[in-house]
């Protein structure tokens, strides 16, 4: 199976980063790719609360979203959509969704995941993040299909959170994807471990499309632009990097021998050897 992960930078215009994306999809779909995938917040990257409020929709009426499925069915291929921050629709509750996508090669909508963990962490005395001040957290695990294959949905920070990655492999998952826009101080420090981890310790192969770069914000010039990690990853079930996106915009090419998953499974059978215990 052919994969493409595309890299992007991605900034508070939806229009610019939509311009972005449409050629590194369509260079993806031209270089063979089956299955395409694109970072978290995709269509919008900004630390602007008011900005963010202008400028998301509602997912049935998100410019993104239309453009993204009408490509994925001219190429027909099927697209991960690694999110999209959009208008939430509970009316009790004003935040938005930061919502992952599956686009089968019809352009149909086959899979939505809202994000679990909310990345709610100082990371140093500049850079702190609230994201659950933005965003309405999600509380169901998703398991979907792409090409024939169970793949299991998670954004980003999620990563941390191990018993998410065992229970989508326990349910069936072959691939498990992680898009995200990765702070550069945790990325240095944890970004290849965890996948790496997650990979070895699930079987799944492990796909995750990344931001990088400085984020271009006119918007707030009052503040330090985002910056994010990139190093866009494809990791197979024996934990070997596959591919690295480097820290600049562009398309990482991966094919995946699915047979990999039950060659790393009946070598280590961690997945079965789990046993209840007592304690702490
Ligand atoms: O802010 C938005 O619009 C979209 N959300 C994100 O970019 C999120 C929350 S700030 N980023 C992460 O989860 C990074 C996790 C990370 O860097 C780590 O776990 O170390």
């Amino acid at each position: 199976m052919k994969v493409a992960m595309l890299q992007l930078t991605s900034g508070d215009d939806p229009y610019a980063n939509l311009a972005e994306t449409i050629p590194l999809l369509r260079k993806a779909a031209a270089g063979g790719a089956e299955l395409v995938l694109t970072p978290e917040v995709t269509n919008l990257l900004s630390p602007d609360r008011a900005r963010q409020t202008e400028m998301l929709k509602p997912e049935s009426e998100d410019p993104t979203l239309a453009a993204l499925r009408t490509e994925a069915r001219a190429a027909g291929i099927w697209l991960l959509i690694g999110s999209l921050a959009l208008k939430g629709d509970n009316p009790e509750d004003e935040r938005f969704a930061n919502r992952s996508f599956l686009i089968d090669p019809e352009g149909e909508i086959t899979a939505r995941y809202d994000k679990l963990h909310m990345f709610d962490v100082t990371i140093s005395e500049t850079e702190r993040y609230r994201e659950s001040a933005a965003y309405r957290p999600g509380d169901r695990a998703v398991l979907a299909q792409a090409a024939g294959q169970p793949l299991g949905m998670t954004i980003c920070y999620d990563l941390r959170f191990p018993e998410l990655y065992l229970r989508l492999a326990q349910a069936g998952a072959r691939l498990i994807t992680v898009p995200s826009a990765f702070s550069t101080i945790t990325g240095k420090a944890h970004w290849e471990v965890l996948l790496r981890a997650r990979a070895i310790e699930t079987g799944c192969f492990i796909l995750a499309p990344a931001q990088c770069g400085t984020h271009p914000a006119p918007h707030s010039p009052d503040r330090q632009p985002r910056q994010s990690f990139g190093h866009s990853l494809a990791v197979d079930p024996w934990g070997k990097v596959l591919a690295n996106g480097g820290t600049v915009p562009g398309v990482s090419f991966v094919s995946l021998d699915l047979q990999a998953v039950d060659r790393a499974r009946s070598r280590i059978p961690s997945l079965r050897h789990g046993r209840p215990f007592e304690g702490p």
